[in-house]
């Protein structure tokens, strides 16, 4: 039940969400926080994104969200123009958000009841405890926020996000208060979730080691204002990972030591090297990687979300 079917799994035809050419300036006039910003996700992918504090992951989040409207550029989402907020699109803070005054149960209720007003209270009850039982929180389905850990929290908040059936999962750093061993029990159970429902999901972190065990694709961020995609790195780490097994895995290292690289030394211009022992997959579009696109400008970085490196086997 957990493994995605044939039919479920990610399939590069046709994009779920196409960004493109997106830029955001919060005055106008100023120099925009990210410049020109172009990426794709497929449907039932897992997108993790990194760059260091100030480059705009939260400002790209917000705008998938529909918190936020890009200065230019369209975002555009199973074939529609994303405008405003919208329950096809959950959201989880890094603060879980939960309505203090209701039981856990009924914070999930609350939300599945506005997606879905027509349903009898039984079948709003059922489909929420669902969500919980996925989460492992049955047991304190009549708790008060205040009664849960953080971590447990932060379970409602995730099992609130998917018991709205969206198409799409936005988290920005969701995990992010929490400690090392509450941390990695939910990185396990959302991998499960993710895999067993197929959900597409674009997620913010600043810890490597999550976004290699969580990601399909990692995104990688230069330093803002003007941040541009550095890189798109595609995980080639055996599908069936967990957070256990992960530094098994050979190819484990030479992806960390890449990511930790980027964020030490390469962020700071946005140009990459091509790194050793990585290979460029799926340009496909004319560009290679050691081709300067035929804009690109001096000491301005290149627009590289069209390339994309994986570790080879
Ligand atoms: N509502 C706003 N009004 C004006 N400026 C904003 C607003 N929101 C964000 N900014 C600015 O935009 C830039 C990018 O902010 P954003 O929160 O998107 O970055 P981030 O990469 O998510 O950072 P962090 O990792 O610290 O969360 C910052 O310089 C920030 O000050």
């Amino acid at each position: 039940m957990l493994n995605k079917t044939a039919s479920q799994a990610v399939t590069h035809a046709l994009p779920f969400i196409k960004v493109e050419n997106m830029s955001k300036r919060y005055q106008a006039n100023a120099v925009p926080v990210f410049d020109n910003i172009s990426f794709d996700i497929h449907k039932g992918e897992f997108i993790c994104v990194i760059g260091h504090s100030g480059c705009g992951k939260s400002t790209i989040l917000n705008v998938l969200a529909g918190l936020e409207e890009p200065s230019d550029g369209v975002v555009i989402m199973d074939g529609r123009e994303i405008s405003g907020p919208s329950l096809e699109r959950g959201v989880v803070f890094q603060s879980h958000a939960l309505l203090p005054w209701f039981s856990v149960e009924k914070n999930i209720a609350f939300a599945v009841r506005s997606k879905y007003p027509d349903w009898s209270k039984e079948k709003v009850k059922e489909h929420s405890q669902t969500y919980l039982d996925m989460v492992g929180l049955s047991h304190a389905a009549h708790k008060k926020p205040s009664e849960l850990s953080g971590g447990m929290k932060q379970r409602v908040g995730i099992a609130r996000a998917f018991a709205v059936e969206p198409k799409m999962l936005l988290m920005d750093e969701p995990f992010g208060a929490l400690d090392a061993l509450t941390r990695g029990n939910i990185q396990n159970e959302l991998l499960k979730i993710c895999k067993a429902t197929n959900q597409t999901v674009f997620m913010i972190t600043h810890d490597v080691d999550e976004a290699i065990l969580l990601a399909d694709r990692i995104m990688l961020m230069s330093n803002g204002p003007q941040a541009r995609i550095a890189e798109i790195v595609e995980n080639t780490l055996s599908a069936d990972r967990s957070r256990e097994s992960l530094h098994q895995d050979p190819q484990y290292y030479r992806l960390r030591n890449h990511l930790i690289d980027f964020l030490v030394s390469k962020s700071m211009s946005g140009q990459q090297a091509r790194p050793e022992g990585l290979r460029e997959v799926g340009a496909g579009q004319g560009l290679a990687a050691a081709d300067p696109p035929a804009n690109a400008q001096p000491g301005v970085p290149a627009s590289t979300e069209r390339k994309m490196f994986a570790v080879k086997k």
